[in-house]
């Protein structure tokens, strides 16, 4: 289970940032079961190293190494194998738990921001935005959506299938449309793989875009993200890391070999400014995104006097 896990997140067979976490939440639980070892020092390395492979595969959905974080809290003070054991595997159902209903409670607050005849924009393919479209419409409000391609791995094809199942009317268009549509849309709603300690947001190429254009047309832009998406290591000023995906992706291979000259670039994320950013809606209510530190020293318990070095440039730079 630990290795599939890990090949299938890094395949993106198992993608979105909230998903990617309950998965690792859940290959850790599993692996605690199978693990062998029999002195409590061994059984804790080996849990450290599953850690750390289900982080290294991917380095930008903060939710990950979050979610890993909770689950392994435990371990390095438990006094007997068996405790640490059974600590992972209740920790991780706890994870999995609190995560579905942090969506559950994102779509009932998130829905209460559209309003009846509003038209959406989304982007890629987020559990928690369309959590937020789904409760609206199953309040009655009448909505439409216009939902994008996103390039390179089609992930719109996923939120068009949940749409158009619940009997939504939506607009699929290709990335480059976006501006040539926001004049039509009232909002622009999407996930977040991480928010940074300044409010930045980090999510699927071409969200940034799309805030530019709907900033320039005066639509407001709301992420629905839960608590643990936020990024504690910002508070010293790390940058989080955009994931570089493979050109194959964008260019085959066979076309590729015949452009010796061309370079293929296929960052799978972006960064959108605080400023273009007008709400994040958390399973703890809605707050603008200046309110990032207060959601990371709150409900994740990092905050700022812990660290004995001074926070510089916290900036997340583009
Ligand atoms: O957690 P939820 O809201 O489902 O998704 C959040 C974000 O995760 C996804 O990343 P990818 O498709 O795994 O690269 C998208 O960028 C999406 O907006």
């Amino acid at each position: 289970m630990l290795v599939s896990t890990v090949e299938q997140i890094r395949q993106m067979e198992i993608r979105g940032a909230g998903r990617i976490a309950r998965a690792a939440a859940g290959a850790l639980a599993d692996h605690a079961t199978v693990v062998q070892s029999t002195e409590l020092n061994d059984f804790v390395g080996e849990m450290e190293q599953a850690a750390n492979l289900l982080v290294a595969t991917r380095p930008t959905a903060v939710s990950l190494p979050n979610a890993v974080h909770l689950v392994m809290a435990g371990v390095q003070t438990a006094r007997t194998l068996e405790e640490a054991r059974s600590g992972i595997i209740a920790s991780a159902s706890q994870f999995i738990t609190s995560s579905e209903q942090a969506v559950q409670r994102i779509a009932s607050i998130g829905a209460r921001h559209i309003r009846d005849g509003d038209v959406v924009m989304t982007h890629c393919n987020s559990e928690a935005a369309l959590a937020c479209i789904l409760e609206a419409h199953r309040q009655g409000k009448e909505i439409e959506v216009y939902a994008t391609e996103v390039r390179p791995r089609n992930q719109g094809l996923v939120t068009i299938r949940t749409l158009n199942d619940a009997g939504i009317r939506t607009s699929y268009i290709v990335d480059s449309a976006v501006r040539s549509f926001i004049n039509e849309v009232d909002l622009v709603l999407v996930g977040a793989d991480a928010i940074s300690v300044n409010g930045a947001v980090v999510n699927k190429i071409g969200t940034a875009q799309m805030a530019l254009a709907a900033h320039e047309a005066r639509v407001n832009l709301v992420v629905a993200a839960e608590t643990y998406k936020f990024a504690p290591l910002t508070i010293l000023g790390n940058l989080i890391e955009i994931e570089e995906r493979p050109a194959e992706e964008v260019l085959t291979a066979s076309i590729a070999s015949t452009l010796p000259h061309v370079r293929v670039r296929n960052p799978a994320f972006d960064v959108t400014p605080a400023d273009y950013v007008d709400l994040i809606i958390t399973e703890e209510g809605a707050i603008p995104p200046e309110m990032a530190y207060i959601i990371i020293r709150d409900h994740l318990g990092w905050s700022i006097e812990q660290f004995d070095r001074p926070a510089h440039g916290a900036d997340q730079k583009e």
